[in-house]
């Protein structure tokens, strides 16, 4: 049920129909963003679904009062990125390449999560669109590779930013970007309006690391087996909570300008603050899956070996395949090391509060878990089915 009424909508533009640009809007946030800018925003004319990969679930969208126009295209291609740009009133950046697991060259990484993010960033600045979201990460601020926890921090928290993965480092130098972008003149003369929002670890429906998980314990009758103290904490928060921060961000950026423009806001919601296996229990316990162990059952020394192992065979292999296990050194330091935020910056600045309570996330996704049917082998780590399979 969602916690909040109608929210008041901001009519100081005498409530012109907009033209909303979401990139990345097939990928597993994207999808939410889109379905909750058509449930939420009413004065969207069109809305432009901007992807390298379309999903087929698009085409029944078109069904209501708003143009949905699905854009196949590539951001790391400005021509691409201006001609979606050109004419749009707001853009939510959304696209980007998620891996930790070492499945896609870190140039790759870098052309579409730092170069693409420039090239949407000039697209505004040579069309004239003013108002740009962007989705950066709180990867983009640590666990850091010095291991520094960071417990129920926030936006104003020192804390020492030190990257070595391709992953993390390219989103800090987006967000960087993006953050250096507010208040340049866009075409016509006025300045661009620019906000960036980290999420942590975010789930729901269309989670397929989630949806991973469960199919693995299915294959060991049902048992999760214990690797994370469950001392250390790891951000969680629900995919509709982080489109709904993106939908009124979105919405909220022109007439607060003077007060969200070049600023970052974490992404939070009333998720419990628990370590990720044990946040992960509170979906797939309910889904028929258990977890074996109350503390880990091997020492953290021989995980790290086994970790150890995988980034070798990785290396050895991959003239020959892709292996891209879930467990590697960055990915056993990321769940090892606390990282939650506690903050009200979104809500301060531009009246954010979640609108799906804990119990809803929770009981949406274990629905979701539940209604997916047995697929074949899940796919090397980082990879999604673009089948057109609405994850939704
Ligand atoms: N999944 C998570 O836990 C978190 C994700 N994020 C950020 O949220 C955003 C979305 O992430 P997810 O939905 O999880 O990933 P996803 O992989 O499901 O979605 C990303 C979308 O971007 C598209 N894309 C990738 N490269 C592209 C390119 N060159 N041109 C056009 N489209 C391209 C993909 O086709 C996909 O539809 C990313 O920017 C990610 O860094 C931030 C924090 C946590
Ligand atoms: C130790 C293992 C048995 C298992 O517990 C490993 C879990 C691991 C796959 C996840 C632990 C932390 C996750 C990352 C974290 O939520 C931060 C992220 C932010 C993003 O922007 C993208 C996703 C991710 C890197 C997320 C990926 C999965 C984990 C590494």
């Amino acid at each position: 049920m969602h916690v909040c009424g109608t929210p008041q909508l901001d009519m100081t533009d005498g409530g012109r129909d907009l033209v909303y640009l979401v990139t990345g809007g097939c990928g597993f946030l994207g999808e939410h963003v889109v379905r909750l800018l058509l449930e939420q925003e009413p004065r969207l004319r069109e809305l432009r679904v901007f992807d390298l990969h379309l999903g087929s679930w698009l085409e029944a969208l078109n069904s209501g009062p708003v143009q949905v126009t699905p854009i196949q295209g590539d951001v790391t291609r400005s021509e691409d990125v201006v001609a979606a740009v050109a004419g749009a009133d707001v853009v939510l950046h959304i696209a980007g390449l998620v891996d930790v697991w070492g499945l896609v060259d870190p140039e790759v990484i870098y052309r579409v999560n730092v170069k693409g993010t420039q090239n949407v960033i000039e697209a505004c600045v040579q069309t004239g669109t003013r108002f740009l979201v962007y989705t950066s990460s709180m990867e983009a601020v640590g666990p850091n590779s010095k291991g520094h926890p960071f417990y129920r921090g926030n936006e104003d928290t020192h804390y020492e930013v030190v990257h070595t993965q391709p992953y993390p480092r390219s989103k800090a130098q987006a967000e960087r970007l993006v953050i250096e972008a507010n208040g340049r003149k866009v075409r016509g003369g006025l300045p661009l309006v620019t906000c960036s929002l980290r999420p942590t670890g975010i789930y729901g429906e269309g989670h397929q690391l989630m949806l991973d998980f469960y199919r693995g314990a299915q294959r060991t009758g049902g048992w999760l087996f214990r690797a994370i103290p469950p001392s250390v904490e790891h951000g969680r928060v629900y995919a509709g909570n982080v489109a709904w921060m993106h939908v009124l961000a979105a919405r909220e950026l022109g007439s607060r300008a003077t007060t969200m423009g070049g600023q970052v806001y974490f992404c939070y919601d009333n998720s419990p603050y628990k370590s990720y296996e044990d946040f992960n229990m509170e979906i797939l316990g309910p889904c028929g899956i258990r977890i074996l162990g109350t503390r880990p059952l091997l020492p953290y020394f021989l995980l790290f070996l086994l970790a150890t192992l995988n980034a070798f065979l990785q290396w050895l292999l991959r003239p020959l395949v892709v292996y891209t296990p879930l467990f590697n050194p960055y990915t056993l330091a990321l769940s090892t090391t606390t990282f939650t935020v506690q903050t009200d910056k979104a809500q301060k600045h531009f009246g954010y509060q979640p609108i799906y309570d804990w119990e809803d996330c929770r009981d949406r996704t274990v629905s979701w878990i539940k209604s997916r049917k047995r697929c074949p082998a899940p796919l090397p780590h980082g990879q999604e089915p673009k089948v057109g399979d609405p994850g939704l």
